[in-house]
Order: structure tokens, then C-alpha cells, then sequence
């Protein structure tokens, strides 16, 4: 059976609970997925030898489009094929430089001379890194269009570049034939990252190289959220579930003031290697932090117990001003938290702060119009909020042959179309 000629991948974003910054460093975070906010990509065979990137989401008007005889394969060095699996390594920066230089290259593929921002440079150098090295030279593959929905904010926090790389790393390695869109019940990987000849974590290390690329220093807890879904513990690539998380209801709002991942860990990388002695005890709390919320939750307490908590709701300050001490929190972040403490709950910044997004937990005593009459006043000083859980699918791909572009450009819910694949 031939394989489709366009698939629709899709991955969710993420929002952590305790331990970013921390994770970077080998410490324990909590995270879960988001799964009603999403990052869908649609991947369509070309015939011509051509590579299209529309990133509409970054501000891009026209596609950038790349012949593929136009990409240094001379420099691709990273990928050798052992037992049937693709092992990818450190970033090979020579052939990402070359790549950053072709993006911007009016001959090569910025036809209508868009003039490129990092942000969208990097993004395309992403996309074009993983299609020069994942693709293989003995099929007669001759191009792909990519086009990409979201609506997931990008650079506040929740992990879009996660669902970026995710998707694009997913609907590479089906396009390129490397995978095929994997049976229900089959064996995909599920939570053993070190099981490297599963589809499952295949994804998920080249979604960690994409990462690599946008942020510089991942601990890698987004691509696996984003690849394996649910509400886990991670530390050092090793991911536990943690079912409970599941239940807790959090208000996000999105502060709407940008911020870059990459600069943010950066500045904390050079406060550490500054201020060791203060930084690392600091660092070691957060841990503490995260793992006293597993104690709390593998003590036996129920739902409702966790909920009002009164000592897993006070990790949430705890967390918050370890995390201003590492210089990542903003004024935008401490206007939230003090509106919501007007009504006695509790707020964080989520992912590398700076801006961003904040989360709020929202106990179950707390009454609705509290919570509206909250919602209200951070909308009408310009910022963004939903409620949200976390939990639900990670990768999800679909056989979009019978979806054309144009249905997948309007549709108002992709999540709807039929056939959907989930994996967890
Ligand atoms: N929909 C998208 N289209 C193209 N690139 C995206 C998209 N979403 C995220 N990205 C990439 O991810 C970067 C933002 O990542 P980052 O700074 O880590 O913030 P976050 O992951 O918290 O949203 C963008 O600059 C871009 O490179
Ligand atoms: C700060 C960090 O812990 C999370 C970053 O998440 P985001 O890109 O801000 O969504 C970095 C990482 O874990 O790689
Ligand atoms: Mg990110």
C-alpha cells in the first residue's frame, strides 16, 4: 500500500507546575499537557523538488520556499543508521550556520525578500536542519509543504516551540518514510525514552534537536511532554506519571508581554556559573519543592484534600520567589499574582517567565464568580486568561489524503476532522 501523500500532525503544549529553570539543571519539574491548545501541521508531498515554509503564526506574509539541491548536504554529518534507527547527536553547527545563511538568501528561498527576524530565521533553519537530516537519499522523495496552525501562544511559556518541534520532527519522519503512522494497540514507545527504536521516541529526540536549536539548553521536558502527553515528573529524561496533577483546575493568563526561552535560560546559565555557591542551593530548594509536592500526592491524601492543601499551595509562592531570585520574573507576572491573591489564591510564572504566561490554582472552595470577577479584572488591564486542566493526548497524527490545503487553511476546529491517531 502506498504511503499518504499528506499527513496532519498535531502536538499539545504544556504548562509546568513546579521546577522549570531547575529541570535544566538535572532537577525534578512537574508538567502537564495542554491538550486544548495545539499546534497542527499539515504535510503535503511535492513533486517538483521544492521545500515550502508558511509561518504565518511568526508574522511571515509569503512562503519561504527552498529547491533542495539548494541545502549543504556536503555538511550533514549528524545521522548514521544503526539497528534500524536513526541516531541523532550533538547539533552540527556548521551545517545549522550554512542553513541560517540559506533562509536569509533571497536566491535560495526568501523569493519575495521578506526581511526575516531571528525568531522566524530560526524557525525555518529548524525546519530545513531536520528535512537535510533525516532525509534519505535512496528513496525518490522530490519535496514537501508545510503549513502550520496554532492556538497556542508562541513565547509565553507553554511550550510552543515544543509543539513546534514535535510536530515538524513527527511529520518529517512520515513523510521521509523513516515511520509509518502507527496501528492502534501497536507498540509506539509509551514512557520508555530509552527504548530508541520506537517511533514514539524517535519523535521525540529529533523534536529534542529542534529544541536544541530555538533554545540552545532544553532539559527536554517539553518535547516529551508534548510527544507523550499526560502530567509527569521528569528529571534527566526520565518521565513517572503523575495522575493526580490531572485533577487540579489552574487559571492561565497570558501577560501577552514576549519574552524569548533561549535569552532567559541564558541569563540564568550565566548567574549560576557567576554565583555558584548562591544559585545551586537555589536550585536544590526548587528540587525540594517538586519533590515535596510527590510526597504530598503519594501520601494518600485525596483529590479534594490536594486541592485545598494548604502545604502543596504554599510550594506554589515558594516556587514563584525561588524563581524571582534567578531573575526571571517581570512586573506584568506580580500584577497577576496580586490580583489573585485579592481572593486568596495562589500564582506562579510558568516556563522561563520573563513575561509571559502566570498559573493560578484554582480551589475547589473558591466560588465561580470569584473566579469570573478575577478573570475580569486581569482581561480589562489587557491580559489573556482560560481555565485549563492538564493531562490528555500528546502526538496525534491523521492520513489527511482526502483533507485538501484549503480545508485545512479554514477550518475553524482541526481537532475535528475524522481519523485522528492518538498514541496515549
Ligand atoms: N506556530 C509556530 N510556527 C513557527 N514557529 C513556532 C511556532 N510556535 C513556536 N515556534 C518557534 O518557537 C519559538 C518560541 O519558543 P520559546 O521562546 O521557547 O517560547 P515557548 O516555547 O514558551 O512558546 C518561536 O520563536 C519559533 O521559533
Ligand atoms: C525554562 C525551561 O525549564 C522551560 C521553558 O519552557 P518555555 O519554552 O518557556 O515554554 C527550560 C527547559 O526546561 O528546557
Ligand atoms: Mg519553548
Amino acid at each position: 500500500m502506498s504511503s499518504p501523500s499528506r499527513y496532519l500532525v498535531s502536538a499539545p503544549g504544556k504548562v509546568i507546575l513546579f521546577g522549570e529553570h531547575a529541570v535544566v539543571y538535572g532537577k525534578t519539574a512537574i508538567a502537564g499537557s495542554l491538550d486544548g491548545l495545539r499546534t497542527y501541521i499539515f504535510f503535503e508531498k511535492r513533486d517538483d523538488g521544492f521545500l515550502e515554509l508558511n509561518l504565518p503564526k511568526l508574522g511571515l506574509q509569503h512562503p519561504l520556499l527552498w529547491p533542495i539541491s539548494a541545502l549543504p548536504y556536503s555538511k550533514v554529518t549528524t545521522v548514521s543508521k544503526e539497528n534500524n534507527s536513526l541516531q541523532e547527536s550533538t547539533i552540527n553547527e556548521e551545517l545549522l550556520k550554512s542553513l541560517k545563511e540559506i533562509v536569509l538568501d533571497g536566491n535560495a528561498g526568501n523569493k519575495n525578500n521578506q526581511e526575516i527576524n531571528e525568531l522566524q530565521q530560526v524557525a525555518a533553519s529548524v525546519f530545513l536542519y531536520l528535512y537535510a537530516s533525516l532525509e534519505d537519499k535512496q528513496t525518490s522523495w522530490c519535496g514537501t509543504t508545510v503549513h502550520i496552525a496554532s492556538n497556542l501562544p508562541v513565547g509565553a511559556g507553554l511550550g510552543s516551540s515544543a509543539a513546534y518541534s514535535v510536530c515538524l520532527a513527527t511529520g518529517l519522519l512520515l513523510v521521509l518514510g523513516h515511520i509509518t503512522i502507527p496501528n492502534y494497540g501497536e507498540k509506539v514507545g509509551g514512557f520508555n525514552i530509552s527504548d530508541s527504536s520506537s517511533p514514539m521516541n524517535l519523535i521525540n529526540r529529533w523534536a529534542f534537536q529542534a529544541e536544541k536549536i530555538i533554545h540552545g539548553t532544553p532539559s527536554g521536558i517539553d518535547n516529551a511532554v508534548a510527544t507523550y502527553g499526560g502530567a509527569v515528573s521528569f528529571s534527566k529524561g526520565v518521565m513517572e506519571n503523575v495522575i493526580e496533577f490531572q485533577s487540579l483546575r489552574f487559571l492561565l493568563t497570558n501577560t501577552k508581554v514576549p519574552r524569548n526561552t533561549r535569552t532567559l535560560v541564558a541569563n540564568v546559565r550565566k548567574l549560576h556559573d557567576k554565583c555558584p555557591h548562591i544559585v545551586v542551593p537555589i536550585l536544590e530548594a526548587i528540587e525540594g519543592i517538586s519533590s515535596k509536592f510527590k510526597e504530598i500526592i503519594n501520601s494518600g491524601d485525596s483529590q479534594k484534600e490536594l486541592n485545598q492543601n494548604i502545604e502543596a499551595i504554599e510550594l506554589i509562592d515558594f516556587n514563584h520567589y525561588l524563581l524571582n531570585s534567578l531573575r526571571v520574573g517581570h512586573p506584568s507576572i506580580d500584577k497577576v499574582r496580586e490580583i489573585a491573591a485579592q481572593y486568596s489564591l495562589h500564582s506562579k510564572l510558568t516556563g522561563a517567565g520573563g513575561g509571559g504566561c502566570v498559573l493560578t490554582l484554582l480551589r475547589d472552595d473558591v466560588p465561580n464568580d470569584d473566579i469570573m470577577k478575577i478573570m475580569l479584572n486581569l482581561t480589562s488591564i489587557g491580559f489573556e486568561c482560560f481555565e485549563t486542566k492538564v493531562g490528555g493526548h500528546g502526538i496525534s497524527i491523521l492520513d489527511a489524503s482526502t483533507i485538501s490545503k484549503q480545508e485545512f487553511l479554514s477550518s475553524e476546529n482541526i481537532q475535528q476532522f475524522s481519523g485522528w491517531k492518538h498514541f496515549n
